[in-house]
């Protein structure tokens, strides 16, 4: 079995401000991410999936604490857990960008309107290469052409805004790469493309993935998009990661009562017969503020019984490395009601 390259452990965000009671976005995640592999962390929206990704490159807002927890990352110098390197310290600056790069939805977040996307890339590479501007130039095209620009020579002379949203796609993707980077963290990177270039854009990923044996950790709310590209699949609802494991086995029986309410939401075109049953989840994520004491799906759970608004489920182990945290796997609603 392959070593982990980052393991999040026990992780708690608490998000503080001066009038208001502290908010905890995270809380108590473990997550395990190996090279080569992709976990896909999906949910609603709010439910901490961007938290989660922000604090492994520690770019989380100001008034953000990881309140406990470790995120071990095995980096080009040793183990070092990130949790307590200092955001803009030397450590962390030698981590993000070069052996953890992030996509996002939208490129113009990282791409810059006023440089070429050469320059902007060139950029990268010398910073952390040390290579001559001549031999970045080289790499950037190199790059370019791998990631499917065409004309990659002259195309890396135009600026962001004269590409098309797939090509600015790409390009911040070479920009990612720029390093080889060991984990990969993409942000909804599809969500905003139409079908035709999504399906590419994941494409791309996987072969790059395959390529460099780089983790990604790929956020998604799209249950498609997970089957396409992930290894395995953490659920978050409200701050907590209530089912996570190898993407086939949750998929094939998904154990938590939100996995289970995701995956009837979600037509599938070939079966015409469960698309008339298709449900939609009742009610809306409660704000972090109003959170259960117990079970974080307590408020719109069908099958909620007398522990679950008090009492938080413990993480449960299935079968394989599925894990789900639900009173209803250590007990019955039969034999608590009796
Ligand atoms: N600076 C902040 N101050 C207070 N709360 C915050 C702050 N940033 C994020 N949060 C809260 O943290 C929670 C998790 O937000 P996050 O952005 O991780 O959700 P998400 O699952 O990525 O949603 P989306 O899919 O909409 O991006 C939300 O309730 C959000 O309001």
């Amino acid at each position: 079995m392959t070593a982990p390259l980052l393991t999040i452990n026990d992780m708690s965000i608490i998000f503080t401000s001066p009038d208001e009671p502290d908010i905890e976005a995270v809380r108590q995640v473990d997550l395990t991410l190996t090279p080569g592999k992709t976990l896909a962390l999906v949910g609603e929206s709010g439910c901490g999936k961007s938290v989660t990704a922000r604090a492994v490159l520690r770019l989380l807002d100001r008034n953000a604490d990881i309140r406990t927890g470790e995120i071990l990352f095995e980096g080009e110098g040793g183990k070092v857990d990130i949790a307590r390197l200092k955001p803009d310290s030397d450590a962390m600056r030698a981590i993000r960008g070069a052996q953890v790069s992030m996509i996002f939805q939208e490129p113009m977040s990282s791409l810059s309107p006023v440089h070429t996307i050469g320059d902007q890339i060139d950029e990268i590479i010398i910073l952390h290469e040390r290579l001559t501007p001549r031999q970045a130039r080289e790499r950037t095209i190199a790059l370019l052409d791998q990631v499917g620009v065409p004309g990659a020579r002259e195309r890396a002379n135009a600026y962001p805004f004269e590409l098309s949203g797939g090509l600015r796609q790409r390009a911040m993707i070479a920009m990612a790469l720029a390093c080889t980077p060991k984990l990969l963290i993409a942000d909804e990177p599809t969500t905003a493309l139409d079908v035709t270039t999504q399906a590419q854009i994941l494409d791309l990923l996987r072969q790059l993935q395959d390529d460099y044996g780089m983790a990604m950790l790929f956020i998604t709310h799209d249950l498609g998009v997970v089957a396409e590209i992930a290894d395995e699949i953490a659920v978050m609802y409200l701050g907590d990661v209530v089912e996570q494991g190898d993407v086939f086995d949750v998929f094939r029986a998904p154990r938590h009562p939100y996995t289970q309410a995701l995956m009837n939401s979600v037509p599938r075109l070939q079966r015409k017969a469960e698309r008339e049953r298709l449900s939609p989840i009742k009610g809306n994520v409660p704000s972090p503020k109003d959170r259960p004491q117990g079970c974080a799906f307590t408020s719109r759970c069908p099958f909620a019984f007398e522990p679950c608004a008090d009492t938080r489920p413990a993480r449960t182990s299935l079968p394989g490395d599925h894990v789900a945290r639900c009173h209803l796997l250590t007990r019955t609603r039969a034999e608590a009601m009796a």
